[in-house]
């Protein structure tokens, strides 16, 4: 298993054996159907994907096995975070179809894989079954399923799901094209509402939506002056702008931030990606600035609505504190003669996406869509990596024609649970950037800042001009092995010579002697290493003990583990009892310091069950946490209750309680408010409101929590800690991949400390790339 593709079976099958083939199943409806339930049975595939076959078998008898199986397995692949099946992919790899193998799962007496069903069976004669017009179309109908062909790509979507990626397409073309482009848009009617996207099946609702060919060459003109009409800008005072609000020149490299805000300023779609600490925040708040004042200085005009929003609760809060602080420390005066007035009109309160759209209970429908549009100019969406083709589709079909829409996010991050990985899909030529003659002669007259040639393509298409990407992190510099190990990770696979090399230069880094990250090995499973690691910090990992380290002028505190937040817990305990109502603010302040305590360090895992997954964890830390007497609570408690200290991590959105998937918030105690001298517990949230900065639960009113001494990388997503540690597991699994692994090392602020509890496993990750699956990539 060294060069990147997935073994599944590794060391349970000779893979020299000849695997006995199995074609029943795709000639006869009950083999078929068997052999579903046997899936279904292993967990490798979900009920639902049976169910959707079993459907449409009901509706059209006539319907041949292999067409529901391909239905089965597009179904499946949602669930996996791809928005349709590839058939060319399936029969090249055709065990990945599925979800091989469940986290422990023994494999005795496994049923067929898919490479058996599937051994010898040719791409033509599986499209050739999906040639059922009553089931499968190839656009726009009423069919349940649309099949699409580019190249050599054959790929079934459930309607639904193709239908989000044409609105996606359509509705971003429309804004990268001239303002007079923008009707497109209105072929489909303005129905987003009536749509029944609960039902996979159902089509959508009313009219088919034209498809929109996204033109092949840019709308820059010379100057770019004419591109948007109605919001011409002028270079002169564009560049003039820009002048203020980057005033420092940033030597021989083009100044990426300054390049962001050119871009984004010229377009109805933008987006600005990079990685940690590149300053998308601050080049965002920068660009709000710059709108806002080219806005207000055109007589008699309002200033622009503008909606900061992010796809959790979590995220929402962290933009909101950073957003606060940028625009504090904006430096206006060259840009406005008023430049507190021009602040205020810089909003720093941040949303979720679906407040902002407006959720309704038990409904995927939001309050707003195209029939009754956001009440915006601007919207930016931060973490929008996180974003899904869903949610997506919904934000741009809510979204006013007029209104600008920017994406932030880091595209190299793990994209969302759910199907689809637009800002992925949308940034796969960012690197290269592509900007076209026209577009670099504008961006150099605008920043006067020269466009390198490896940064020009004559071919370059609408989508590249619209993208910016952030290259320099100003959070991480060459001494930060954070930075350095992020970065090595993340290089694609395809740049290096071989996965030798990749794995050679990760390693390398460690060997370094960064004083920033450390190392664990873990002999087994109870090397008691990992219970130090949680409870101190493993500070003895560090260089100097993560000693004298000093970030911008002031010394670091070495790095912690959970022991630190316990403490002060106990320690900042209002003492003042009694009445609550009295002593609020003292409860508030002591909740506030416990969570900030508390986000000095996370566990971060790749699984979870088993013993290296969030469930095994979670209890193993709770209980060396009740060792030292930093937590006191029964097995049972442990195990299915609430204690003083559990902190927990919201896994739905509540939106009774205000409460969104992602929130994590941490169990205290507060005065009884019938008897003061007995207490009860109360979980504490951060708010993000200045005013109410903490929300108090009652622990039995939280339906969908956990406990999160360890939580997923995937929930780690938009998140930050001090020191984070990140432990692979024991055994390889499909999903270890170098974006999770990237995206564990970058939720580190200050510290982080890779945990190995199997040899190898560094290795084996870094060299597995997530391939998603949608036809949003071939967007130009
Ligand atoms: N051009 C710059 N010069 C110096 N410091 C900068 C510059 N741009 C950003 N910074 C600083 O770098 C840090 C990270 O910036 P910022 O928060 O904007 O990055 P980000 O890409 O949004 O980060 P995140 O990874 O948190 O999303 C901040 O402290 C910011 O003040």
């Amino acid at each position: 298993m060294s060069d990147g593709t997935l073994d599944l079976f590794d060391g349970l099958d000779d893979p020299n054996e000849p695997q006995p083939t199995d074609h029943a199943a795709l000639h006869d409806i009950d083999a078929l159907f068997a052999l579903l339930d046997r899936w279904v049975e292993r967990g490798w595939l979900r009920a639902l994907d049976r169910a959707l076959a079993a459907f449409l078998h009901r509706e059209v008898s006539d319907a041949p096995p292999l067409l529901l199986l391909a239905a089965a397995l597009a179904s499946h692949q949602l669930g996996r975070g791809h928005v349709c099946l590839d058939l060319a992919q399936t029969l090249a790899a055709p065990d990945l179809a599925l979800s091989l193998p469940p986290e422990g799962d023994d494999l005795s007496d496994p049923p067929p894989l898919p490479s058996q069903i599937l051994d010898g069976l040719d791409l033509a004669t599986w499209q050739a079954a999906l040639d059922h017009p009553e089931l499968v179309t190839n656009g726009p109908g009423n069919t349940p399923l649309v099949k699409t062909e580019s190249d050599s790509n054959v790929r079934l979507y459930l309607r639904r799901y193709w239908q989000y990626e044409q609105d996606i397409r359509e509705q971003i073309a429309a804004r990268l094209t001239d303002a007079t482009d923008v009707t497109c848009r209105s072929d489909r009617g303005r129905d987003g509402a009536d749509r029944r996207p609960d039902d996979t099946t159902a089509p959508p609702s009313g009219n088919a939506p034209k498809e929109t060919t996204i033109p092949r060459r840019s709308g820059f003109s010379r100057d770019g002056a004419d591109r948007r009409p109605d919001e011409a800008i002028d270079t002169t005072t564009l560049s003039a702008a820009l002048d203020a609000l980057f005033p420092t020149p940033t030597g021989p490299e083009p100044d990426w931030q300054k390049i962001a805000c050119a871009l984004a300023a010229h377009s109805h779609f933008a987006v600005i990606t990079g990685g940690p600490g590149t300053g998308k925040t601050t080049t965002v708040v920068k660009l709000l600035a710059l709108l806002q004042s080219l806005q207000l200085g055109r007589e008699g005009n309002r200033s622009l609505r503008i909606r900061l929003a992010a796809p959790t609760g979590k995220a929402a809060a962290r933009l909101n504190e950073s957003i606060a602080g940028q625009v504090g420390g904006l430096k206006l005066e060259g840009l406005s003669e008023s430049p507190e007035a021009l602040k205020q009109e810089i909003p720093t309160e941040v949303t979720t996406l679906h407040r902002l759209l407006g959720s309704r209970p038990d409904t995927r429908h939001f309050r707003h869509h195209a029939g009754n549009p956001l009440p915006l100019d601007v919207l930016v969406i931060d973490e929008a990596s996180m974003v899904d083709i869903e949610m997506m589709a919904a934000v741009l079909s809510a979204l006013p024609p007029k209104a600008r829409l920017i994406l932030l996010g880091d595209k190299d991050q793990l994209a969302s649970v759910e199907a689809g990985a637009v800002l992925g899909d949308l940034c796969q030529r960012a690197e290269g950037a592509h900007y076209t003659p026209a577009t670099c002669q504008w961006l150099e007259q605008a920043t006067r800042t020269p466009i390198p040639t490896d940064y020009q393509d004559a071919d370059g298409q609408p989508l590249d001009q619209a993208i910016a990407m952030l290259r320099v992190s100003h959070r991480f510099d060459a001494s930060s092995g954070i930075g350095q190990l992020a970065q090595a990770v993340n290089r694609p696979l395809a740049r290096e010579h071989s996965p030798k090399e990749k794995k050679r230069a990760v390693r390398k880094v460690f060997a370094h002697s960064y004083a920033d990250i450390a190392h664990l090995n873990l002999a087994d499973a109870d090397d008691p290493a990992l219970d130090r690691l949680v409870v101190e910090g493993n500070p003895a990992g560090f260089l100097n003990q993560g000693k004298g380290r000093q970030h911008r002028g002031n010394e670091l505190a070495p790095p912690t583990g959970y022991r630190h937040y316990l403490e002060v817990l106990k320690q900042q305990r209002p003492t003042a009892g009694s009445d609550l109502e009295q002593h609020r603010e003292e409860y508030d302040r002591w909740a506030m310091t416990v969570l900030d305590a508390h986000n000095c360090f996370q566990l971060l895992c790749a699984l979870r069950r088993g013993p290296w997954g969030v469930e095994g964890l979670n209890l193993r830390i709770a209980k060396a946490l009740r060792r030292q007497g930093l937590i006191t609570a029964s097995d049972h408690e442990l195990e299915r209750s609430w204690y003083l200290g559990r902190p927990v991590l919201v896994t739905r959105n509540d939106y009774g309680l205000g409460l969104m998937n992602g929130d994590i918030g941490i169990t205290l105690a507060q005065p009884h408010p019938q008897d003061p001298n007995r207490s009860v517990l109360r979980v504490a949230f951060p708010t993000a409101n200045a005013e109410k900065p903490i929300k108090w639960v009652l622990p039995s009113r939280l339906q969908a929590v956990e406990t999160v001494f360890a939580m997923t990388v995937h929930k780690s997503q938009g998140s930050e800690f001090i020191h984070t540690a990140l432990l692979l597991p024991d055994a390889p699994n499909p999903i270890l991949t170098r974006e999770l692994v990237y995206t564990g090392i970058t939720r580190a602020r200050h510290w982080f400390t890779l945990v190995e509890s199997g040899r190898g496993m560094l290795d084996e990750a870094v060299t597995r790339e997530v391939v998603r699956v949608s036809g949003l990539g071939r967007l130009e």
